[in-house]
């Protein structure tokens, strides 16, 4: 595993889009052959849209020949609801750069056979190859997609049961109000994410430290679902300085070598 530790949210933002950007670049793409990549919502992944939008204004990086899934999708919520991931996705990014509308896909949390539309998902997945990179949050329990903790390392896209500290988090886009939070979400499984052939994470901000301790440098649990990743072939976390403040010194310096000596 990679941790990249940048100043703050901003660099570690700009690293992450210039490294997705690399990657699909390095791709060289096309319509038979296209990238495929894994997409989260959350306020981590704001930062590298819009520097990743940038990037893609400036004529740095093409989505014409890219092909997104996104990771989850809660269910029962109006896809034109302000707070679906489908409208965070088009607002946030998809709307602002040159991607085709067939080559985005969301799991659709109004489905009325939820499960045959998860099936349908790994399915889709399989199908054009796999993903390529997936790109992702951490949720301050360590959970990463919807996959709380207690969930099954080796799960695949389902229906899953929020907790009560997701549901309290997330009440902040909803009012305030827990009650308005859905209780339940569609998302891809631990096993999903590990199946793509690379895994970025961004963890920002002194809430996500102890996830990221979790993740780094404990064992691998189902409790800190983030903790699969050591897994991982190819896993990188990019995180800023305030998140690194529950790593010990020795591991802080030792990630901070690794990438000295990368340079
Ligand atoms: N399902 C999403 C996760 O994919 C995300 O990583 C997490 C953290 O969100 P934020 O980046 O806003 O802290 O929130 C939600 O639970």
């Amino acid at each position: 595993m990679r941790v990249i530790i940048e100043p703050d949210y901003q660099a570690l933002s700009q690293w992450a889009a210039n490294y997705v950007a690399s990657k699909i670049n390095a791709a060289n793409p096309t319509s038979e052959k296209p990238f495929v990549l894994g997409c989260p919502t959350g306020s981590s992944p704001l930062g590298m849209y819009k520097a990743l939008i940038e990037l893609n204004k400036q004529g740095k990086v093409s989505f014409q020949n890219v092909v997104t899934f996104n990771m989850d999708e809660y269910v029962g919520l109006p896809e034109d609801h302000p707070e679906s991931y489908h409208t965070f996705m088009w607002k946030n990014f998809f709307n602002h750069i040159d991607i085709k509308k067939e080559n985005v896909h969301i799991l659709n949390g109004n489905a009325e056979d939820l499960e045959a539309e998860c099936a349908n998902y790994e399915k889709q997945i399989a199908e054009i190859g796999g993903i390529d990179l997936f790109m992702g949050g951490i949720g301050p329990d360590g959970h990463i997609a919807f996959n709380e903790p207690g969930s099954s390392l080796s799960s695949r896209t389902r229906i899953k049961t929020l907790t009560t500290d997701t549901i309290i988090a997330n009440s902040r886009f909803f009012d305030n109000d827990v009650n308005k939070v859905p209780k339940t979400a569609l998302t891809v499984g631990v096993g999903t994410v590990l199946s793509a052939k690379e895994v970025l994470i961004i963890c920002n901000g002194h809430n996500k430290a102890r996830a990221l301790q979790h993740a780094v440098e404990g064992g691998i649990t189902q409790m800190w679902t983030i903790s699969a990743l050591q897994m991982h072939q190819h896993g990188i976390i990019v995180c800023d300085e305030a998140a690194t403040d529950e790593l010990k010194v020795g591991t802080y310096k030792y990630f901070k070598d690794i990438e000295k000596a990368n340079l």
